[in-house]
């Protein structure tokens, strides 16, 4: 679908129609090649414009298509059909010009764009390079160094930056659409060659192949084992040694690979995923485009430790007024100092005033009385949380919400002790919580579904990637991390060293393994809560403590961490050794070895070698697993929540779609299999044993992830 008209008496206008963000489908390619064969034979026509309908250019080739068989005019002749057509062809860039949109941007012999608008080139976030001639054209038309830089990281561009690098010819005050007619008027009869970047040599920089060679190492180290960004690097250096054609050519062989693999299935999954859990739904019915939320100008903070101060962060970045509280003077003044200074950074950073007038910062919950929502942040502790509960209804308007910022407390239990049960939600904040993308929204036995429509939408509003989930202990993330934790430290107990299990999971993708982890966050937490759950009590042996609780296998290893005041980063010891309290660096520690030596000889353990795939199979089929159970139990919608969860909460690497498409992709059947005989060696780790929903999948005949809802749905009255 494009839009032909003449306009201006000689120019062409060819708008894109494919709402909401003028993907190129079939119908939009074949709609171009139409209009600019028309504009071309139309002697009245003298150059041509084009532009996207609802001041949106084009978002790009449309993703939906790529799961199917491929139709229409493809792209590539396409725009080399535009860009060697005899009459000027301008780009009219208003909103976004992305992927394929910039490359058919490219193709046109002039780029205006207006102020709003944002560029850039974000296929390798799908998997993917700009196949398109994106990987010949930018870099002859910016130099290799700012287009390696571009298409690898797939960073959008502001139209002032991309004047700066020339992707644009002129930034409009206003319309893009009046000012590339104007510009088109006033290029008619130039020659058109010198703006044709397929005839261009790229702009030439000094040693190119050590600039290549450094991208390719920086996007090796950066992107653990992702193809497209080294693919885009190797399309890249093409552009700058081989002839266009021959470039093109390498472009498509490289692309046709990228777009074979389960990388770009998988990051293409992700992208959808991450759009769907916005379409949030309750087990009643209730959802997103049912529900009003409310409007939220002013919130309450309870508490100014580490999350309350990220999250107060968030809220008045986005223009939400802040009372922020502590219980005391010196607590509120470190809270207040801490707070103000991210909000200087970041507004330094950004070029604006930071917004410190939106804050106030009191130790009086009388200040609350007409606060629209309250996030409470205190110390994960139930009695401490329900105190706060009940003196917030004292002072909150009767229709204030109340939100708990918990990581996996009751939140029905805390609601109990209001007056307003459906007026209460868990909002699961991550550490940070102003750098941290996700945001679990608790909805509890009771809570309305307004409450949760508001606490999603202002999740949305801060940023956040927002996912519903249901009420269950640790709700969706932590509930799963437990185990893939239990599998961790067991692994330790059978054989392997923290290193191993850590360098396992990282050559899977995984920014940072499972021990590196737990010591940025400190093992101290854990600690906590399991004393708390009663794991750890009086009754424990201190020399040598059971392997055996709560009628199932335990490992002690990291109580034992504990004991020695070996809590992570913080004290400069965890699973690793850091030079100091604080430091970052994270050292094997020998200590580790002979303690983890010592232990397996005082329980008799015979350490065995553990492989790298042992150590993915046991931790990511073990999270799959209970990812099934919570499918079983309503605690999440769909498998595609809880692959966002694990993707912007838990490090996940993106190019595997998060650990419920990772075992649709790796097969149910295998991952069946490997659970059942993990299972018979570990009879005593009941969470091993396979989940019915991922039994019932397979004997349905393993349907693919996208069906799962549907099934699920048959099978709950199954099971
Ligand atoms: C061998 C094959 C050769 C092929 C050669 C050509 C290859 C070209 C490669 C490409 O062009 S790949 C696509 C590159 N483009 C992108 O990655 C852009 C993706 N979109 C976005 O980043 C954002 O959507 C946006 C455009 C910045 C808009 O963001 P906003 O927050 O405003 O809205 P969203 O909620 O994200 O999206 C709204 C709606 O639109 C759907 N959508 C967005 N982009 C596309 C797209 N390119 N194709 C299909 N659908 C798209 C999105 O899914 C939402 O849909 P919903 O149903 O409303 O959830």
């Amino acid at each position: 679908m494009a839009r032909y008209a003449r306009v201006k008496g000689s120019i062409a206008l060819i708008t894109l129609t494919n709402p909401p963000v003028n993907a190129l489908s079939a119908a939009v390619r074949r709609g171009i090649m139409e209009s600019v064969s028309r504009a071309l034979k139309d002697e009245q026509v003298k150059a041509v414009v084009f532009c996207g309908e609802n001041e949106k250019f084009c978002g790009g080739a449309d993703i939906k298509e790529f799961s199917g068989s491929m139709s229409g005019p493809p792209l590539v002749p396409l725009i080399h059909s535009i860009e060697a057509g005899e009459k000027p062809m301008v780009a009219a860039i208003e909103g976004v010009a992305l992927g394929g949109g910039l490359e058919l941007a490219l193709g046109c012999h002039y780029r205006v764009a207006n102020t709003k608008a944002c560029l850039g080139l974000p296929e390798v976030t799908l998997g993917l390079l700009p196949a398109a001639g994106g990987t010949q054209r930018l870099p002859r038309l910016i130099g290799i160094p700012a287009a390696l830089e571009l298409i690898t990281t797939g960073r959008h561009v502001s139209a002032q930056e991309a004047l700066q690098l020339g992707i644009v010819d002129q930034v409009a005050q206003g319309s893009a659409v009046q000012a590339a007619m104007e510009l088109a008027l006033s290029v008619i009869g130039q020659p058109l060659n010198p703006r044709r970047l397929s005839l261009r040599a790229p702009v030439w920089a000094p040693d190119v192949d050590g600039v290549c060679d450094a991208a390719l190492a920086q996007v090796k180290q950066r992107s653990r084992g992702a193809m497209a960004p080294v693919a885009c690097v190797q399309a890249v250096r093409a552009a700058a040694m081989l002839p266009y054609s021959k470039g093109m050519e390498r472009e498509r062989q490289l692309m046709d690979t990228l777009f074979r693999s389960g990388q770009a299935q998988a990051m293409q999954y992700a992208f959808f995923a991450q759009r769907n859990a916005g379409k949030w739904s309750l087990p009643n019915g209730s959802q997103w485009n049912n529900t009003r939320a409310r409007d939220v100008q002013r919130a309450g903070v309870i508490g100014l430790g580490t999350m309350g101060r990220g999250i107060a962060v968030s809220l008045v970045k986005a223009g939400i007024s802040v009372v922020a509280i502590e219980t005391d003077a010196k607590q509120l003044e470190s809270g207040k100092k801490a707070v103000t200074a991210m909000l200087q950074r970041d507004a330094q950073r950004r070029g604006v005033s930071p917004p410190l007038h939106l804050l106030t910062f009191t130790l009086s919950f009388h200040q609350l009385r007409d606060v629209d929502l309250v996030i409470e942040a205190v110390f994960e502790d139930m009695n401490l949380k329900k105190r706060v509960f009940s003196d917030l209804c004292k002072v909150l308007r009767a229709n204030s919400l109340i939100c708990t910022n918990t990581s996996g407390l009751n939140v029905d239990e805390l609601a109990a002790v209001t007056d307003r049960q459906p007026l209460v939600v868990g909002m699961h904040f991550f550490a940070p919580a102003h750098v941290m993308k996700l945001l679990e929204v608790v909805y509890g036995a009771r809570s309305s579904p307004e409450a949760v429509a508001t606490a999603m939408a202002l999740g949305k509003r801060i940023e956040k990637v927002c996912v519903a989930v249901g009420n269950c202990s640790g709700f969706v993330g932590n509930r799963m991390l437990k185990l893939y934790l239990d599998q961790s430290v067991y692994m330790l107990e059978e054989g392997a060293t923290p290193e191993q299990v850590d360098q396992a999971l990282e050559e899977f993708g995984f920014a940072m393994g499972i021990f590196k982890v737990s010591d940025l966050s400190g093992l101290d937490v854990g600690w906590r809560v399991r004393k708390a759950s009663g794991l750890i009590g009086p009754d424990v042996d201190p020399v040598k403590p059971s392997r055996w609780r709560l009628g199932r296998r335990y490992c002690p290893l990291p109580d034992m961490l504990c004991q020695q005041g070996r809590f992570g980063q913080k004290t400069g010891r965890g699973w690793y050794l850091y030079d100091s309290p604080g430091s970052k660096e994270a050292k094997s520690d020998p200590e580790i070895q002979t303690f983890l030596e010592d232990y397996r000889r005082k329980y008799g353990i015979i350490p065995r070698r553990i492989t790298s795939q042992e150590v993915i199979e046991r931790c990511a089929f073990a999270l799959a697993n209970e990812g099934f159970r919570i499918l079983e139990d309503r605690i999440a919608a769909s498998p595609e929540d809880i692959d966002v969860i694990y993707l912007f909460g838990y490090g996940w690497p993106r190019h595997r779609g998060g650990p419920m498409f990772y075992a649709s992709q790796v097969g149910l059947s295998v991952v069946l299999e490997k659970l059942e005989h993990y299972h018979r060696i570990h009879p005593d780790v009941p969470s091993l044993e396979p989940s019915r929903l991922l039994r019932r999948l397979v004997a349905e005949g393993s349907p693919p992830i996208q069906q799962w809802k549907s099934h699920i749905k048959n099978l709950r009255s199954h099971l």
